[in-house]
């Protein structure tokens, strides 16, 4: 088999998409751990348009950005289990929640390591009526996204809401409440119930204060 390597931090929750589905689907790898304070020539070499992790390589060759490597590791490793709906229409569906989720989340979230006062007032109103939406118009009575088994947008978002609650914590706000979102807390217990999910989730602790200590200098050099 083609050897499968992965540069990441194991903090980022971008990097724990790419872990998951290579471990959902059993796909071998090794780890290659990077230092964002002095990054690698080698992730220079192999992104050197964003120079960010995750970076998959797949023999000599390098792919960016975690949902390009998420369809790049479907497509590649199609089954068992297979990520993405057999139906097109389906499969569009799941990508236009996944781009809602990279759009619109992935944006506030940013944005919440530094901002402060009515600005993180807006921001936390904005998140919950993002959350809103994808309460109200994606789970249904589904058990994930795409139905019985998990895919590609619970592996975006359950990434994206471990994130959020960490930050959260940090900034002192608390957008997602189970009395709130049912369905999506529902979604979520069974999500990190997943047995590879559960053995490979990131340590909230040392997230926690690493994004303080971000947050503190975004704040001081602001
Ligand atoms: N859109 C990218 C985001 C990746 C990203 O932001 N990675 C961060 C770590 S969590 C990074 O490499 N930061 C280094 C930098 O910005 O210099 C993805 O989905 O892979």
């Amino acid at each position: 088999m083609t050897e499968v390597k992965l540069h990441g931090v194991l903090l980022s929750p971008y990097v724990y998409r790419v872990i998951w589905a290579l471990k959902l689907k059993g796909v071998p790898y090794e780890f290659v751990a990077e230092d964002l304070s002095n990054k690698s020539d080698l992730l220079l070499k192999y992104n050197p348009v964003y120079k960010k992790i995750p970076v998959l390589v797949h023999g000599e060759k390098p792919v960016s950005e975690s949902m390009v490597i998420l369809e790049y590791i479907e497509e590649m490793w199609p089954q068992n289990p297979s990520l993405m709906p057999n139906d097109p229409y389906d499969r569009a569906l799941a990508r236009f929640w996944i781009k809602f989720i990279e759009d619109k989340i992935v944006a506030i979230l940013g944005l919440f390591r530094s901002i402060t006062g009515q600005e993180l007032e807006n921001a936390t109103k904005e998140l919950l009526e993002i959350l809103q939406t994808l309460e109200e118009h994606v789970l249904g009575e589904k058990f994930f996204f795409n139905g019985d088994n998990i895919g590609l947008v619970d592996i975006a978002f359950g990434s994206m809401l471990f994130w959020m609650q960490v930050i959260g914590d940090v900034v002192g706000v608390k957008p997602f409440e189970s009395h709130k979102f049912p369905s999506l807390h529902a979604w979520f217990e069974n999500f990190k119930q997943i047995p590879v999910i559960e053995e490979n989730f990131p340590n909230r602790d040392e997230y926690f204060v690493y994004i303080k200590r971000r947050r503190e200098e975004l704040l001081a050099s602001a």
